[in-house]
């Protein structure tokens, strides 16, 4: 019922949670007063005093009134917390997920990292905001009572004070197997909305397979799964209710019955009778609370292992740098660079050893130098890019900007430094200028129109509908690969960033565009350090300087000429290669 890092992570949302366990306590407070009130004039009634039992009345009345209000106000209260802790739990995940960087989503399923961002959430927004608070009033008040009942006739409040634990105590026997029920479970549900997410995402890859039929099979065995292990959870949790209901009812009863016999006897007089009686269902009202809180609550605390592991992700690297973007376009230089990818999950079992994507590369881009960087599939061209926006730092050598390490620069420093153009870039559901103006939002129309000319986007945004403002859909499903990549990289030179990089940003663009944003990019860009990673050797024939990088090592360097004359060069045999095929892809203009 309370978890550690629940506990630890309530630092983070205390005040809405004491602001609630504040009105609850108001709210049981004036519960009692009022069942006092009434305690009070049922004594007056009974010994005929109608005066003193009318104004008691009117008292208990008053309390009534406030009673009310006090609901109203602990439900808008509990509501106005709930959005607040909303807010801030997820505004802390997505910090760390920022932290995280692209490595961490890479290894995890984003269906189950909604599932936590969302659905957990919403759950620990009643733990928090209904079970907590109200875990604080059921320690509290039931106490109380009892206690302040001991000075008016103990036996009773023997009674009434066992019945209470009773009820509080004997359910939690449940909790571990509600829990564990509880935690398999949400594993189904993440595991499912996982598995729906891709499949959706997948439909197109599905269809030209003609497999949709046997991953409907399997969405429906994992729904069908997650069917009964909610139902064992409803099982155990209706077992806990009738446990708990048991204890509270029979609690009631047990004190009714002594107070009862007491009062035939004698031995209490009607006064204290009627204040046992009312007071009874008032210390037992906590605990019902409590009962139906905890079921509000507890989904949430099933979710919290997803938390738990994403708050306690090791970040890979951190923001201790000091230093500002540098002025002007600056050098980049690795020096002796290894890397190998971290090995997660499942992996790091099978492979133990971690093979590396860069061994002891050195490179050196000059301020203001346009680089290509070329070689096979898997050399490790990404991994300098992956390193140079410091998603993680090499295992050895170092990665210099301006002369300075990457460690050295604040991150968002770092960031606004470095503009990178991926080959399958994010696109947004909203409209063409707004997906340009991503990273520069007040940029003025004719600025983005700049930029969309030098990517040899701007013609076909203006043949589309609206022109510019064209929504695209997610990931611009509206549009095509080549289309995309334009609008990705108008976006990157609308930035000010004195480093581009394009990332086989222009693969899917026939050779006259790709050269025409190439031309772009040595005469209008020329003020940036420029990093163009290929395939085809097209895209990098104009550059200053070309590094070949084979098995995660920079094997040759040197200008289109200067390799080509190497006659066992790789870059040669990789232009002999793509000789022909780069002939038929050119459209004539
Ligand atoms: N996120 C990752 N986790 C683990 N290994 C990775 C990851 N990304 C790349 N690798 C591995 O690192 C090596 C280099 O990959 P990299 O993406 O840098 O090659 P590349 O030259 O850019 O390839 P391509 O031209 O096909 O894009 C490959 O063996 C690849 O499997």
């Amino acid at each position: 019922m309370i978890h550690g890092r629940l506990l630890r992570l309530a630092g983070a949302v205390a005040l809405p949670v004491l602001l609630c366990a504040a009105v609850s306590a108001s709210l049981s407070v004036a519960a009692l007063l009022q069942a006092y009130a009434t305690a009070r004039a049922l004594t007056h009634l009974f010994a005929g005093d109608a005066r003193a039992a009318a104004g008691a009345l009117v008292w208990a009345s008053s309390f009534t009134v406030l009673r009310s209000a006090l609901v109203w106000l602990a439900e808008v209260t509990r509501a106005r917390c709930g959005i607040t802790i909303r807010v801030r739990l997820r505004d802390r995940l997505v910090a760390k997920l920022g932290e995280l960087g692209p490595s961490y989503a890479a290894g995890a399923r984003a269906g189950q990292i909604q599932a936590t961002l969302v659905a957990g959430v919403e759950g620990l927004d009643a733990y928090y905001a209904r079970y907590l608070p109200q875990l604080l009033v059921t320690l509290v008040v039931p106490a109380c009572v009892v206690g302040w009942l001991f000075t008016v006739w103990a036996p009773a409040a023997w009674v009434l004070g066992c019945a209470v634990a009773t009820a509080v105590i004997v359910p939690r026997f449940w909790d571990a197997t509600l829990l564990r029920r509880g935690r398999s479970r949400w594993a189904g549900f993440t595991r499912l909305g996982a598995d729906y997410l891709e499949a959706v995402q997948a439909v197109p890859t599905l269809r030209i397979h003609g497999v949709g039929g046997h991953v409907d099979e399997r969405l429906a065995g994992r729904a069908r799964r997650l069917y009964r292990s909610t139902m064992a959870q409803l099982r155990a949790s209706l077992v806990e209710n009738g446990v708990s209901a048991l204890a509270i009812h029979g609690g009631t009863a047990a004190t009714v019955v002594v107070v009862a016999a007491a009062a035939t006897r004698g031995t209490v007089g009607p006064a204290d009778a009627f204040v046992f009686l009312v007071c009874a269902r008032e210390c037992f009202r906590p605990v019902n609370d409590l009962a139906s809180a905890w079921h509000a609550g507890y989904l949430g605390l099933t979710a919290a292992d997803g938390m738990e592991e994403l708050l306690t992700a090791p970040v890979r690297v951190r923001d201790t740098g000091h230093a500002g973007a540098p002025e002007g376009p600056p050098e980049v230089r690795f020096e002796s660079v290894t890397y190998a990818y971290p090995v997660t999950g499942t992996d790091q079992r099978r492979t133990p050893r971690k093979p590396r994507a860069l061994e002891s590369v050195s490179l050196v881009c000059p301020p203001g130098s346009l680089v290509g960087i070329v070689g096979p599939s898997g050399s490790g061209k990404s991994s300098l890019v992956h390193l140079l926006q410091r998603h993680d730092d090499p295992g050895g050598g170092r990665v210099l900007l301006a002369g300075r390490p990457l460690p050295d620069y604040r991150l968002d420093a770092l960031r606004a430094t470095v503009a990178v153009v991926h080959q399958d870039p994010y696109l947004f559901h909203a409209s063409v200028a707004d997906n340009i103006r991503l990273a520069r939002p007040n940029a003025d129309d004719e600025e983005v129109a700049h930029a969309a000319r030098l990517a040899q986007a701007d013609s076909f945004i203006r043949a589309l509908p609206q022109g510019y403002d064209t929504v695209i859909g997610e990931r611009g499903s509206s549009l095509s690969g080549g289309q995309a990549q334009r609008l990705a990289l108008a976006r990157a030179f609308l930035t000010r960033a004195p480093v581009l990089v394009l990332d086989e940003a222009t693969s899917h663009l026939d050779v006259p565009t790709e050269r025409a944003v190439g031309r772009a990019l040595a005469t209008e860009l020329a003020g940036r350090t420029r990093l163009v990673v290929a395939h085809r050797l097209s895209a990098v024939r104009d550059a200053d300087l070309i590094a070949v990088v084979v098995n995660g090592r920079v094997r040759e360097t040197g200008t289109h000429e200067e390799l080509m004359r190497r006659r066992d060069g790789t870059y040669r045999m990789l232009a002999q290669r793509q000789g022909p095929a780069e002939r038929d892809r050119e459209v004539p203009a």
